[in-house]
């Protein structure tokens, strides 16, 4: 069996098509542009090259865009002054604050800054505490996106066996909470699970995170599974690749992400749409 492969490049083009729309009835209704402010501190090449992306798609979709480049030195009291200046502007309704950010700055501290109908990220502890209680507000992005895609392609969730590999707070964590939200049953897989190659083989759907090229063969995936490989890695040649062994999993699933071309994609779209959700709760407030 050869996989198909999920289209992460086609869907989010479709879904920023659609948000495109929904910015021209805002217009078309006296409402204001929706407007995300993005700060990249410091000079990590792959956040470079993620900042611009967002900042290409607020321009293809119609949203304002802000964004604040500031040196690797920037202390974290500055940042912090930043963030409750963005909080209380009112053209502002959705505040994404890159990572990683530099080690003298304690992320949990910032992103924890941010107030929670701003945002887009849907990192703050208030909107990961909303999916676990079954009440999602602001969805982390990735793991939202990951969602839409098994949609997309008509992937019924409730009651498959999904297990995710990883438990980061970007990745592993939230993506088991939306899978168990769609009623899966989830398993999490984390640098202490024994015996990782028996609890991948039992996936019905399996998603990856942990940021190791080839992390998990292929020979491990059960045949007929949904591999979705959520890794980005630069590798020496330049090429990019996921945390999958892609060549011998797509021999065994039945359908499976590329990288590129999968949920990479889809975190930039989903960022889009939390935006325009953002604009639109900020929108009832002003009212
Ligand atoms: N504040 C945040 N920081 C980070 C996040 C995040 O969601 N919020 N996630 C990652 C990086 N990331 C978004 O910021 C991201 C990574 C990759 C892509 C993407 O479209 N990848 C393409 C390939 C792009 C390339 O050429 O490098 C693909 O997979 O096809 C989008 C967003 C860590 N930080």
């Amino acid at each position: 069996m050869t996989a198909q492969l999920i289209d992460g490049k086609k869907i989010s083009e479709q879904i920023l098509q659609k948000l495109a729309g929904r910015v021209q009835q805002r217009l078309d209704n006296q409402l204001r542009r929706p407007c995300l402010a993005v700060v990249l501190v410091g000079e990590d090449p792959a956040s470079a090259v993620y900042v611009r992306n967002k900042k290409r798609a607020c321009e293809t979709i119609g949203f304002e865009s802000r964004s604040y480049e500031l040196p690797t030195q920037t202390s974290e009291s500055e940042l912090l002054a930043l963030i409750d200046e963005m909080n209380a502007d009112k053209g502002v309704d959705g505040i994404l604050v890159q990572l990683p950010l530099p080690k003298h700055i304690n992320g949990q501290l910032v992103l924890e800054r941010i107030v929670p109908h701003k945002d887009v990220d849907g990192f703050h502890p208030y909107n990961v505490g909303r999916l676990a209680v079954k009440m999602p507000l602001m969805r982390p992005c990735t793991p939202k996106g990951v969602m839409t895609l098994l949609e997309a392609y008509q992937i019924d969730v409730a009651g498959k066996k999904a297990v995710v590999v990883g438990a980061s707070n970007i990745v592993g964590r939230p993506q088991a909470l939306e899978l168990l939200l769609a009623r899966a049953t989830v398993t999490v897989c984390h640098s202490a699970t024994q015996n990782l190659a028996q609890e991948v083989a039992a996936a019905d759907i399996v998603v990856v995170g942990v940021g190791q090229p080839n992390f998990v063969e292929g020979e491990w995936i059960k045949p007929g599974a949904i591999v979705i490989d959520v890794g980005i890695n630069r590798l020496e040649n330049g090429q990019l690749c996921g945390d999958v062994a892609f060549a011998n999993a797509r021999e065994r699933a039945a359908m499976i992400t590329p990288v590129p071309g999968g949920v990479g994609p889809m975190t930039i779209a989903s960022l889009m749409e939390n935006t325009l959700q953002a604009a639109e709760l900020h929108d009832a407030q002003l009212n």
